[in-house]
């Protein structure tokens, strides 16, 4: 199998807190590094995405969350390999963020978003998320 054919499943968190959005920036020894992302991961066998977001936040942040509406995948060809996100809005149902693995998080308004740099697939997610702000859904 080509280093092209791989395709991953991956899920991502939109934390919604007080009227702001968490982003979290991938650290200089991960893939995509210092790139902007929602957190979350590789969905294992076996695991539904929810229980795979579930899982990533306790290991990524220490928090637990409450996981909301789903919004559309978004499926994204990188020059190694290929990503489909599952992102699902969610809030913090307990627990204070400890960052494990990234370098830094930021909370922004939704429409400042687009100011960070964003691994390329999460740009269709940051869309339709702002379409659904807009169209008064959040
Ligand atoms: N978590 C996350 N990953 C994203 C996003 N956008 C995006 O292109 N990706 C890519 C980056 C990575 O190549 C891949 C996720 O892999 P990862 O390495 O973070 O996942 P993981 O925590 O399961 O990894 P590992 O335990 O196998 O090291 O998906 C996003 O919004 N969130």
């Amino acid at each position: 199998m080509s280093a092209k054919a791989i395709h991953i499943n991956v899920t991502c968190a939109i934390i919604e807190q007080d009227g702001l959005v968490l982003a979290a920036q991938r650290s200089a020894a991960m893939s995509l590094p210092l790139k902007w992302e929602f957190p979350g991961g590789k969905i294992d066998p076996g695991e539904t995405p929810e229980e795979c977001l579930r899982r990533e936040l306790v290991e990524e942040m220490g928090i637990h969350v409450i996981i909301g509406k789903s919004l559309p995948t978004s499926m994204h060809h990188y020059p190694t390999f290929a990503v489909t996100l599952h992102p699902f809005v969610c809030s913090i149902n307990s627990g204070v963020i400890v960052l494990h693995e990234h370098a830094a998080i930021v909370w922004l308004p939704p429409e400042k978003l687009h100011t960070l740099d964003w691994a390329e697939a999460d740009v269709p997610v940051i869309g339709s998320y702002l379409a659904e702000c807009k169209a008064g859904f959040r």
